[in-house]
C-alpha cells in the first residue's frame, strides 16, 4: 500500500473519532444484545416504509429478514446502517444508543454490513479494497497519521495482517490480495465483500440478499462461510428470498409485510404459518 492511500486511510478515521463522544455518552440499554430496534418507523414522503419495528438480533444468531418485495427489508437494514434516518425509534448496537448515530460510529460500535450490490472500487486491489473496512477500528486520528508515528504504523500493518488472514477466511486464494477487486468473478466479490466488513470486527453483521445472482454450489459454499463467521462470535441479520437458504441457515425469522412485523420465530413455525403463507408465498389459505 502507498503512504498515500495509507493516510488518505487513516485520515478517514479521524472522522469517525470525531463522532465517538455520541457512542460514549449513548444511553446504556437494559441490554448487551449485539443489535436491538424498538418502534424503527422510516418514511419516505407520504409513505411509511416501515411501522413501529421492534427486531432483536441475539448472540450468535443467523436471524433472517423475509417479506414480499417492497416489504421494506432494505429500508430495515439502511435505517439500522445509518443509510436512512429513521422518524422515530431506537437502536442499540451492543447495549449503547444514540440519537444521532451514523454509518461510521454504528460501524464503531460493532455493526457492518455488505450491500444488495456488490460495492468495489475500480482500480483497487483485494487487499486496498478490504482495508477500506479497517478505519473504523483505528485510533490515533489524522495527526498520527500524518507523523507516521509508532501507532499508525502498528495499526497499518496489524490492519494488514488481519486483511490477509480475513482473505483466506472467506475463501479467497494466496494470490488474490493483490488482484483488482472488481476484475474478479461475481461470487468472489461478494466474498471479498464480507472480508471488508469482517475486519472491522463487528458483534453484528447485516447482509443484504449475499446469495443473490449465485449459482447452486456457490450458495452452499456462502452458505457454509456464513455459518463460520456466526461460529466465530458475529450475530447475523439477513435478507434473503430463497427459502430453502431460510430454512438451511436462520435460527429465527422475522416476516415483514407492508413495513410492520407480521411474525417472528423459528424458520419451521414461520414459514408453516397460514398468513405467511398467504401473504408472502401468495397462497390462499
Ligand atoms: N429512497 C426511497 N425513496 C422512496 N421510496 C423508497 C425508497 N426506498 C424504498 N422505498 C419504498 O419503500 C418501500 C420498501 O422498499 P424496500 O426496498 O425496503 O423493500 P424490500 O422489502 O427490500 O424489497 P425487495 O425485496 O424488492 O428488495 C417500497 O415501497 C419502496 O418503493
Amino acid at each position: 500500500m502507498t503512504n498515500a492511500r495509507a493516510h488518505s486511510l487513516a485520515m478517514t478515521v479521524d472522522t469517525a473519532h470525531a463522532h465517538a463522544d455520541a457512542v460514549r455518552t449513548a444511553t446504556q440499554g437494559d441490554v448487551g444484545l449485539p443489535l436491538r430496534a424498538q418502534g424503527l418507523t422510516v418514511t419516505f414522503g407520504g409513505l411509511t416504509a416501515v411501522k413501529q419495528l421492534d427486531l432483536d438480533v441475539q448472540a450468535h444468531e443467523i436471524h433472517a429478514l423475509i417479506g414480499p418485495n417492497g416489504a421494506g427489508k432494505t429500508t430495515v437494514v439502511n435505517a439500522l446502517s445509518g443509510f436512512v434516518r429513521p422518524a422515530a425509534g431506537q437502536i442499540w448496537i451492543n447495549g449503547a444508543s444514540s440519537p444521532h448515530w451514523r454509518s461510521h460510529t454504528l460501524a464503531r460500535a460493532g455493526l457492518g454490513r455488505t450491500f444488495q450490490n456488490t460495492r468495489l472500487f475500480g482500480s483497487m486491489s483485494v487487499l486496498e479494497t478490504v482495508l477500506v473496512g479497517a478505519h473504523s477500528r483505528f485510533g490515533g486520528g489524522a495527526l498520527a497519521a500524518l507523523l507516521r508515528t509508532k501507532k499508525a504504523r502498528e495499526q497499518e500493518h496489524a490492519a494488514i495482517a488481519d486483511a490477509h488472514r480475513l482473505i483466506e477466511f472467506v475463501g479467497l486464494g494466496a494470490d488474490a490480495p493483490a488482484k483488482q477487486a472488481s476484475a474478479l468473478s461475481y461470487g468472489h466479490q461478494r466474498r471479498v465483500e464480507l472480508a471488508r466488513a469482517l475486519i472491522a470486527r463487528p458483534r453484528v453483521l447485516l447482509l443484504d440478499e449475499p446469495l443473490a445472482g449465485m449459482n447452486v454450489s456457490e450458495k452452499l459454499e456462502l452458505c457454509g462461510l456464513i455459518r463460520q463467521i456466526r461460529e466465530s462470535g458475529v450475530a447475523i441479520l439477513l435478507i434473503e428470498h430463497d427459502m430453502d437458504v431460510i430454512r438451511n441457515l436462520a435460527d429465527r425469522v422475522t416476516v415483514l409485510h407492508f413495513g410492520s412485523k407480521l411474525i417472528e420465530g423459528t424458520p419451521d413455525a414461520v414459514l408453516a404459518h397460514d398468513d405467511v403463507q398467504s401473504a408472502y408465498l401468495g397462497k390462499s389459505r
